[in-house]
């Protein structure tokens, strides 16, 4: 397994320069196809990436923007990935993108998971994916002890799975690392000293003990102090 690791002067930089990137990749894939996908995490990392990302001169307007997973909450909460992609990607230019939603009022993931995954399907493969980690490996929401841990890598998985998991305080719903690993480019955003010094010893673990190792081939991990 191999993959790049692209360091930063800042947050700053990085994330002015990986939005760049990102546009970069989804007008080449527009240059030769209808549609281009693009799936972005949640959580504390991507903000500032989006605010550069959404003003990126390319036709918005054919892009489908996604989350590589969700919190099953309603976007009231401020713990709702989909809050902050209306609130920092789905804006200025980007707001002519379609949002393929990843949540839906009701009770649980369950409820509403083969209707979700029926509307991301067309979409796929991803066009590009950005992911984030974190401090116990895990990606998107694979999370290590997760219950459907074994299924979300399995090559055979649904697009979307439920998770519950003890690192998790709410149920989450995900893109299966097949899902996320199929994406013609892949990047990882990670910040801070303990996520690098994680990442190195995710190194020869398999992906039940560090799922970031079934998305990492071919990556190209983004890292600022
Ligand atoms: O909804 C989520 O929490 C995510 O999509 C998750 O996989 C995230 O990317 C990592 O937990 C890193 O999170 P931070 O960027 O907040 O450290």
């Amino acid at each position: 397994m191999t993959y790049d690791f692209k360091e930063y002067a800042d947050r700053e930089m990085l994330a002015i320069d990986l939005a760049s990137q990102i546009a970069g990749e989804l007008r080449a894939a527009l240059s030769h196809q209808d549609r281009a996908a693009l799936a972005v995490p949640g959580g504390t990392s991507p903000g500032p990436v989006f605010d550069a990302l959404c003003a990126a001169d390319l036709d918005w307007s054919r892009v489908d923007v996604l989350l590589t997973d969700e919190r099953w909450v309603p976007e009231s909460s401020d713990r709702s990935n989909t809050r902050l992609l209306r609130e920092r990607l789905l804006t200025d230019r980007a707001s002519a993108a379609r949002l393929l939603p990843l949540y839906a009022e009701a009770e649980t993931p369950e409820d509403k998971l083969a209707e979700l995954a029926d509307a991301i399907a067309p979409s796929l493969p991803l066009a590009v994916v950005l992911l984030g980690m974190g401090a116990d490996m895990h990606t998107a929401s694979i999370f290590p002890e997760a219950d459907k841990l074994e299924e979300a890598l399995s090559p055979d998985a649904p697009i979307l799975l439920p998770m519950r998991a003890p690192g998790a305080p709410e149920p989450r719903i995900t893109l299966s690392a097949s899902a996320l690993d199929g994406a013609m480019k892949k990047h990882i955003l990670i910040y801070g000293r303990e996520k690098r010094e994680v990442l190195a010893k995710a190194k020869g673990l398999p992906a039940i003990e560090a799922p970031i190792n079934a998305i990492l081939d071919e990556a190209t991990v983004h890292w600022a102090e």
